[in-house]
């Protein structure tokens, strides 16, 4: 199983992002064939090189915006640790700290926007905007719908802080040329690899004040910690902005679960170096690795709550919602509550990503106003599935293997049961039949 997995010490940032996918070896050919596919209507040029940061080699991506309004792209790559990136000058939003509020400019000590450089353009483009742009782009579908998907989560955070609907909201940085690269470009690269999981450590949000268009703000920025909410995070490791909304809206859209436990073994490293210079290295790196297919190993919670006071006919019908909303397992124990009650204690197994709406629905549909949680390893073994052809029909059956042996497996409920229903006959005959032709065909080896 292929792992992608996102190493924020020192946060995220789209630029860094797209430069820590690209060193991972997303082929700089590629994005830019694919970027090109998106009409921007204005002259832009990526640089991707090679840089450092307090020693740590790895890529480094600029987005460099021209005022002319062609749509061309060029790319252009330097081998060199440029210390001069002085291509546009900033001016709208200016990283600033609590120990150091002096204007800041665009160069390789204080970069305005983490890892971009860009010139004057004052577009503030809304959703629809964007949906427009990259819907009539030339990406493939899966593209598309991970780039609005980023983007919705953007809007929905700019919504819910200004006060806004989804439609009034106006991107300001994150409309920029350079975002709709930084967010498309983290879409294509993502497809390129094509990762099974992604995961992601906590995430370093910084510290201190940040001068956007808006103007001073907190960082995290209100944008930021609103797309982080229920992600694990870390603060003020230094007092300036390691976290944008960008970075953190790829990360809340795209990774599975957020973890310090790398249960996988590390075959490749990106790093995405960041503009800033700070005291711990400012990049981001992304490791690609796979899992021990032999003994998987997931980390899980359990959300479970008490319930004495409700219908128990509900059970059925709030089993379903909770499995269409992901969770990954569902059941329930007869308990003796205190004052003698005899009451139904609910579990539901979730990963990360889920436990948002599972929560929500035991809260909307169980009479629950309290829920615990805790954190579980599931240990599983590999399994894989053949179709076996019976004289009723074809039945797939799963097989299970510890250490490459295969040690058990079990024909699929459901098929036995659309069997047994078909042909009128008792589902035990239609496992047998099953089992039958699982050793004359000798597949139960
Ligand atoms: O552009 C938007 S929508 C925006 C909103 C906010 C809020 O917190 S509200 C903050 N910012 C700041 O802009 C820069 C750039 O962000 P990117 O995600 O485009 O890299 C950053 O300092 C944000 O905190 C932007
Ligand atoms: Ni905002």
């Amino acid at each position: 199983m292929k792992i992608l997995y996102y190493d924020c010490f020192c946060g995220i940032s789209g630029d860094m992002n797209l430069a820590a996918l690209i060193d991972l070896g997303v082929p700089k050919e590629y994005l830019m064939e694919e970027l090109s596919k998106i009409n921007l209507n204005t002259e832009y040029e990526i640089k991707i090189e090679r840089s450092a940061k307090l020693g740590i080699t790895g890529t480094r991506v600029d987005v460099i915006l021209n005022d002319k309004s062609y749509h061309k792209i060029h790319v252009s790559e330097q081998a060199s640790h440029g210390d001069n990136h002085k291509h546009a000058h900033e001016h709208s939003h200016e990283h600033s700290n609590h120990n150091n509020d002096e204007e800041q400019h665009q160069d390789e000590n204080n970069d305005s926007k983490e890892g971009h450089v860009h010139n004057h353009e004052h577009h503030h483009r809304s959703l629809k905007d964007i949906e427009k742009i990259i819907n009539s782009s030339g990406l493939n579908d899966g593209v598309k719908k991970l780039s609005l998907d980023m983007f919705m989560k953007v809007a929905e955070a700019e919504a819910k802080v200004h006060g806004k609907t989804l439609y009034e909201v106006h991107f300001h940085e994150v409309g920029a040329i350079d975002s709709i690269v930084d967010m498309v470009g983290a879409a294509i690269c993502l497809d390129f690899l094509k990762a099974d999981k992604i995961m992601a450590s906590p995430v370093q949000v910084g510290g201190g004040f940040v001068k956007c268009a808006h103007g001073l703000m907190p960082v995290p920025a209100p944008a930021t910690i609103e797309i982080l909410k229920n992600i694990p995070v870390k603060f003020g490791i230094v007092p300036f902005e390691t976290t944008t909304p960008t970075g953190a809206a790829i990360l809340a859209v795209n990774v599975g679960v957020f973890t310090e436990n790398m249960n996988f073994s590390v075959e490749k490293i990106g790093y995405g170096i960041g503009h800033r210079d700070l005291e711990i290295p400012n990049v981001l790196r992304i490791y690609l690795g796979s899992e021990d297919r032999n003994n998987e190993r997931e980390e899980q919670y359990i959300l479970e709550t008490n319930i004495d006071d409700m219908n128990p006919e509900l059970y059925g019908h709030i089993e379903e919602k909770l499995f269409a909303q992901g969770a990954l397992d569902v059941f329930r124990t007869a308990i003796s509550m205190k004052k003698g009650r005899t009451a139904t204690k609910l579990s539901v197994l979730v990963n990360g990503k889920q436990e948002k709406n599972v929560l929500e629905v035991i809260f909307k549909e169980t009479t629950s106003i309290g829920i615990r949680k805790y954190k579980v390893e599931k240990m599983m073994l590999k399994r894989d599935f053949v179709e076996i052809k019976t004289k009723y029909g074809n039945v797939t059956v799963k097989n299970a293997y510890y250490q490459g042996e295969k040690v058990k497996y079990k024909p699929e409920y459901e098929d036995c049961k659309r069997i047994a229903n078909e042909k009128n006959i008792p589902i035990d005959r239609v496992y047998k039949e099953v089992y039958k032709m699982m050793e004359v065909n000798d597949f139960d080896k």
